[in-house]
């Protein structure tokens, strides 16, 4: 089939009926549940610029092997053109929810399309593991789908492994063998997007200790197999509340959901690695599935910290306060900020890493650096965002007092911003503002970029130590020992 467009993505949702549960209730058509139509239609819409005369030469390719155009998510990059062809869609997708959405299609089909490239370390372990995922790659190619995934075990006792909490189920783990797969119990989270998704993929992040052999899993699934059932998080919006309002909130809900498999069967062609925890561990260094998802995520992130910077300077603007030396240095800090973001990308695709396979990675010590400056730059462009909108941001009526005439005077004389700015424009901006910074919603974004892709504070200590077992910090030899041509001229 190839791409597919934003109708067939919401005929595939609505002809599934997965198990969502939602403010204790059983959600039995996820289209028509307020929480989640717009961002369907968001999705769809992403689906649809695949299609679109202006984006497709950019963002999709022809695939080799099946001649038809595919996602360049899909596409195994060989060279800096190749990147920059990934890095287009990742920006199209982004620019197009304003990087506010983590989880866009694009970010799992590469995940997916790095653990096929590098299939041959599956192989080593289980030739079945590395068939298994090169057909599945395929099959989510061809049919261009939409994953979820889940690879933190719930939040329960995190001194203890798997094996040593109370329920031995309690962490998602294989309960038994039979001729048609393994059937596994217990639960996952924070599965971004699930009720919306077309299939769930489960991996994990390395940690496994002996004992764990039957946590140590991948695989993945249709959302809607028996026995799969999706916990949401209380929504951050009720899906209804007026798009004057709430002018992000009101369409980028991301929703979050605990998995829980009651006794699930995977089939054997569904399995990815089992019982091994030695793979488990190597699954992330070895299949590039931290690295090449990365250069998503910097590339989203990118976008999102250049929109809230966006955002804090036109609501300086809107009330005048850009005059003062303190708001024009906390608005140049964030300038910079995104500035730096963007010259980390550049640079991590110019030293792009070539794999003995011939596939390229962007340059890790780059995309790390951006993981690890995210958490604190993002957070702090939201502070500027408070700090500068002040007692304006928590002042602003609603769209509904701009259409009561009895006080529409009200609204044009106490709301207008400096000269050019209209009361309803004023309003409108602060209402962006707060969703970013005040709203749960935007509360939610913050914590994304702390904890997207794991805890950041043991992402930079890795981060150091692999940098210290590449590095010898040369410079600091060079200085202590005196060249030849001050040596003889020097008392030592
Ligand atoms: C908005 C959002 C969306 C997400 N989307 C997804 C998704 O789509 N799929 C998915 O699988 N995951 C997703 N995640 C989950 C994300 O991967 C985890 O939040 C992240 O890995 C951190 O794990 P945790 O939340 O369980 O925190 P914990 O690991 O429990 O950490 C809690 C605190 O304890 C400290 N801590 C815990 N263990 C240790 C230790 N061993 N050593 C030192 N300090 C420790 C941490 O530093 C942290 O401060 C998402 C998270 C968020 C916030």
């Amino acid at each position: 089939m190839g791409i597919r467009t934003g109708a067939q993505y919401i005929e595939a949702v609505k002809s599934r009926q997965p198990e969502v549960w939602m403010s204790g209730r059983k959600i039995t058509n996820v289209f028509d549940e307020p929480v989640f139509t717009r961002p369907i239609l968001e999705m769809a819409n992403l689906y649809d610029l695949q299609h679109d005369p202006k984006y497709q030469d950019q963002i999709t390719h022809v695939c080799e092997e099946t001649g038809e155009r595919t996602n360049n998510a899909f596409l195994v990059p060989r060279n800096y053109e190749d990147l920059q062809k990934r890095r287009a869609v990742f920006e199209v997708f982004a620019k197009a929810t304003f990087g506010l959405m983590g989880r866009t299609p694009d970010f799992l089909n590469v995940v997916v399309t790095s653990m096929y490239s590098n299939a041959d370390f599956l192989d080593k372990y289980n030739p079945n593991w590395a068939v298994n995922i090169k057909n599945y790659y395929r099959y989510i190619r061809d049919n261009d789908l939409f994953l979820t995934h889940a690879i933190i075990n719930p939040q329960n006792d995190r001194s203890k492994s798997s094996h040593e909490q109370n329920d031995m189920f309690t962490h998602l783990g294989a309960v038994r063998e039979t001729p048609e797969g393994l059937i596994v119990r217990g639960a996952k989270m924070l599965a971004t997007l699930a009720p919306i998704t077309d299939e769930v993929i489960i991996y994990s992040f390395p940690g496994f200790k002996p004992g764990d052999e039957r946590y140590a899993l991948a695989f993945a699934l249709p959302v809607d197999t028996p026995g799969l059932r999706m916990l949401c998080r209380e929504p951050m919006q009720d899906g209804t509340r007026p798009l004057f309002d709430h002018p992000l909130a009101s369409r980028y809900e991301e929703m979050d959901a605990v998995l829980v498999f009651d006794d699930v069967l995977v089939p054997w062609d569904r399995v990815f690695l089992y019982n091994n925890v030695e793979a488990a561990n190597l699954l992330y260094p070895k299949t590039g599935i931290a690295q090449q998802p990365a250069h998503q995520s910097g590339v989203r992130g990118l976008i999102k910290l250049q929109f809230a910077a966006e955002v804090a300077c036109r609501v300086a603007d809107s009330i005048g306060v850009d005059v003062f030396l303190n708001v024009q240095d906390q608005l140049g800090e964030l300038i910079q900020s995104v500035e730096t973001i963007r010259a980390l990308l550049r640079v991590a695709e110019f030293e792009f890493e070539t794999l003995p396979s011939g596939e390229v990675m962007p340059g890790g010590v780059s995309l790390e650096t951006v993981r690890g400056l995210m958490p604190t730059m993002y957070p702090r462009a939201i502070e500027v965002m408070q700090i500068i909108g002040a007692g304006g941001l928590l002042m602003s009526p609603t769209g509904a007092d701009f259409e009561a005439p009895e006080i529409a005077g009200d609204m044009e004389k106490y709301y207008l911003g400096r000269e050019g700015i209209t009361g309803e424009h004023r309003v409108k901006l602060f209402k962006l503002a707060w969703d970013l910074c005040g709203e749960a919603f935007g509360q939610r974004l913050l914590q994304y970029e702390r904890y997207y892709t794991g805890d950041p504070i043991r992402k930079r200590a890795i981060f150091y130590n692999q940098f210290k077992r590449n590095n010898n910090f040369d410079l600091v030899d060079e200085a202590l020992n005196l060249p030849d041509f001050l040596k003889s001229k020097t008392t030592v």
